[in-house]
């Protein structure tokens, strides 16, 4: 399958390291500041250095708000009975539509695991679609992680404030706790193996349990114990619900916005 890639920053640079693993692809990225591609990339600079009708996927993974500027000029290089896609966070179908007409439209929503191929993505398909570029999308996207299949627009909007933008609550959550380590006498280094590992056997031991995640902290805070004392800290006043319930909510009210 012949994919052109259009921006390979820091996603779409994430995907590509997955895709570069396989010979079932033949990559071009078109990218004007594209360094260090992995081999067997085919690297152009700008759209009239490609062939027309000459892609099975056009891959948008420049900023949304380029959009519109950018994708006339490579919208040409999709051969007939080809397919967009975009990882451009918000931008809808129709906005997309607005620029190359009716065509085959995927939107995915992937997220920076990608990156070491445990990212986790959302994909929605317009009804232009058919059964096989679904399944071309998925098994190429699979390739950097899980996908989840979408029902409705709207809810790849909703995964992005939640899995898609996941990434950089969790790092934040992350340094704070790490500079709490650091606090209480530990070295950066140390800080960080405690606070990173801590983290993995947690989610490990989640993802392995049936137990709910109330019972999982339970499991780990004995009466009037160190957890408890950390813990009622941690959820005074409802505080920490409340900042992730609107930390989610903001990112999903923007996902809107950038339509
Ligand atoms: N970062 C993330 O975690 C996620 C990002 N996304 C989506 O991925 C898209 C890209 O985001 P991200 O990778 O973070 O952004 P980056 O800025 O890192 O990547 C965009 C790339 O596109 C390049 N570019 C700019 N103009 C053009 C052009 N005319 N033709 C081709 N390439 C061009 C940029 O070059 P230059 O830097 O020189 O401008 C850059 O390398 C966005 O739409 C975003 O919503 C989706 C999920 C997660
Ligand atoms: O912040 C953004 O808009 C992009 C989309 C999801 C993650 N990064």
């Amino acid at each position: 399958m012949k994919i052109l890639l259009i921006g390979c920053g820091k996603m779409g640079g994430a995907m590509l390291r997955q895709w570069a693993h396989t010979d079932d692809y033949h990559i071009t990225v078109a990218d004007p500041a594209a360094t260090d591609l992995p081999d067997g990339v085919t690297h152009v600079s700008k759209a009239t250095d490609l062939p027309v009708g000459f892609f099975d996927v056009v891959l948008i993974a420049i900023k949304p708000q380029m959009i519109a500027d950018v994708l006339p000029d490579y919208a040409p290089a999709l051969k007939s009975g080809g397919c967009f896609v975009s990882i451009a966070a918000g931008c809808s179908v129709a906005t997309i539509a607005g620029v190359v007409g009716d065509a085959a439209i995927i939107r995915v929503m992937p997220n920076m695991g990608a990156m070491v191929g445990l990212g986790v993505s959302g994909l929605f398909a317009n009804q232009t679609c058919t059964q096989k570029h679904r399944s071309d999308i998925t098994a190429l996207i699979a390739l950097t992680g899980t996908c989840v299949q979408l029902a409705s627009e709207d809810e790849i909007d909703r995964l992005t404030a939640v899995s898609g933008s996941g990434p950089g609550y969790v790092f934040e959550i992350m340094r704070s706790y790490v500079e709490a380590a650091q606090s209480v006498g530990f070295d950066q280094p140390t800080a960080r193996s405690l606070v990173f590992d801590t983290i993995v056997g947690a989610v490990e031991t989640a993802r392995q349990s049936d137990a709910s995640l109330e019972e999982l902290r339970n499991s780990v805070t004995s009466k009037n114990g160190t957890t408890q004392a950390g813990l009622e800290q941690l959820m005074r006043s409802g505080q920490l619900d409340a900042l992730l319930n609107d930390t989610v909510q903001a990112a999903y009210a923007r996902a809107d916005a950038l339509k």
